[in-house]
């Protein structure tokens, strides 16, 4: 038995990325090609992208689109998302989205690592040469949607529930932080929700290892959503000593609390409700606006929180390990009956109770 598990086990470590078409001499791939992929261990062996059926979009991003996909052999459903390569100079506007082989490596090469409830899971990586080449991730599938879809259901949260996101997601963090892995996209459309209401950090599209060198894709051009999650030190380095922040673990820490206020007021809370949200108001917004839209309603817990996570200098900001013990988040987790400190369960029920 032992040895049978073994094997299936090992089979599913056989999916490999063949090496990629060779860069053109525009093409922005200085980083080794991607690796084979060693995901974490899976309850379905999927072995052929061919036994994935498309059965509907489920979104697109920056590079590619999500799928939900059946798989006809264990008749499980799961999240296939398809980044398309950019092997060549693209100029053409009205041509899709596209990535480079360097995200696309990075990513692949983070997911390979991650193993965690708090993280949604990555069961295989295919790698195909359709046009150009394209790089398939099958994940669990989110049965819930986003938080950001959640909220603009729901527009606004009760501090229970935001507790309990913040509280799930700093885990999250702490799992990745110990592996010196930064997210660096923490935002409402990168936390999925589940069936079982259980909320989970994906996207590791701009994500870095500490010290592996390979330095996420902070520009700003053409990403106003990511960007307005980005802390100060991000956005304006020399302003805030942002180049002395080595890790980059505190940009985590700022993207939660922007979150966090969004839950609670209902819209992006750096800019006026109804004001342009062009670059410059975002700049103003992060880097220097002094003061925070908190409803008067909100409990003296939540400030505090917002606070800490909303601290501009990154040195002073709180930590992970310091807001996983704030009162917000921490004594709350013990008197809700839903959710407990070690458990992601039943989060976001309300997500499929609205
Ligand atoms: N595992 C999943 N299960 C269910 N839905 C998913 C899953 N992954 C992604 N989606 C849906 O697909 C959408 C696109 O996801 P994707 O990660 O490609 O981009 P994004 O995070 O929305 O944007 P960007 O790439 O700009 O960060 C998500 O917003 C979500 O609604």
């Amino acid at each position: 038995m032992t040895l049978v598990r073994k094997r299936r086990h090992q089979q599913a470590l056989r999916l490999s990325l063949p090496p990629p078409p060779p860069p053109s001499s525009t093409d922005d791939f200085h980083s080794p090609p991607p690796q084979p992929v060693t995901p974490p261990t899976s309850p379905d062996i999927i072995e052929n992208l061919s036994d994935l059926k498309k059965l509907a979009v489920l979104g697109h991003g920056n590079g590619g689109t999500v799928y939900k996909v059946h798989h006809q052999r264990s008749s499980s459903i799961y999240a296939l998302k398809v980044l398309r390569f950019n092997n060549q100079n693209n100029n053409n506007a009205a041509a899709p989205m596209m990535i480079s082989h360097q995200a696309a490596a990075r990513e692949a090469e983070i997911l390979k690592r991650v193993d965690s409830q708090f993280i949604v899971k990555c069961h295989a990586v295919f790698h195909t040469i359709s046009g150009g080449g394209e790089l398939c991730f099958v994940m669990e599938h989110m049965e819930g949607g986003s938080l950001y879809e959640a909220l603009r259901a729901h527009e606004k949260l009760s501090e229970d529930v935001i507790s309990r996101v913040a509280q799930c997601v700093l885990k999250g963090l702490q799992y990745l932080h110990g592996m010196k892995i930064v997210h660096g996209d923490i935002k409402p459309s990168n936390l999925l929700i589940n069936a079982k209401g259980e909320i989970k950090i994906a996207d590791f599209g701009v994500s870095r290892i500490v010290g592996s060198g390979n330095v996420g894709n902070a520009s700003c051009e053409g990403c106003m959503g990511t960007c307005a999650y980005m802390s100060p030190e991000r956005v304006d380095p020399e302003r805030w000593d942002g180049d002395d922040n080595a890790d980059g673990f505190a940009g985590d820490v700022w993207s939660v609390g922007v979150v966090v206020l969004e839950c609670l007021v209902g819209h992006y809370p750096l800019i006026g409700m109804g004001e342009k949200p062009d670059w410059a108001a975002l700049i103003w917004g992060i880097c220097f606006g002094e003061r925070l839209e908190i409803p008067e309603s909100a409990s003296p817990e939540f400030r505090s929180f917002v606070w800490r996570c909303l601290e501009k200098d990154w040195r002073k900001r709180g930590s992970v390990e310091e807001l996983l013990q704030h009162p917000f988040v921490n004594n709350r987790c013990f008197t809700t009956s839903c959710a407990s400190a070690t458990s992601n369960h039943g989060l976001l029920d309300f997500a499929f109770h609205a």
